[in-house]
């Protein structure tokens, strides 16, 4: 099962290579903006989800957002240190 340090070192690989078709290199060349937005989108949806749908449906949501929070990150150049060091 992925982890979310899996992931982060999976996408940091993509935003380096920038392999054809990647969904994270496109969000990456829209800028922090659209990620921004994007971030707010999918925190409504966990909402939404945590509220009104299933642990399960809950659960996906939240895999996205964290998803598009890494993808944040690697816009802005942050690493999980940067990150931790605050938890
Ligand atoms: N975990 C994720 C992940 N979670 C969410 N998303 C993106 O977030 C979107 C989810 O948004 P919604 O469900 O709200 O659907 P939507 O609003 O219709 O989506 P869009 O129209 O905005 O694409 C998906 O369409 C994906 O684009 C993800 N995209 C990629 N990953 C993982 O990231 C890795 C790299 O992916 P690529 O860069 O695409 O190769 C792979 O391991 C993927 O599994």
């Amino acid at each position: 099962m992925k982890t979310f340090d899996d992931l982060f070192a999976e996408l940091s690989a993509k935003a380096v290579e920038r392999p054809e078709g990647s969904g994270t290199v496109a969000q990456l060349d829209a800028g922090v903006h659209a990620i921004g937005k994007k971030i707010v989108e999918e925190a409504a949806e966990v909402w939404m989800a945590a509220e009104y749908e299933s642990d399960a449906a809950a659960a996906e949501e939240i895999s996205q957002l964290l998803y598009h929070l890494q993808t944040l990150m690697l816009a802005k150049g942050l690493s999980l240190e940067d990150v931790y060091r605050h938890l």
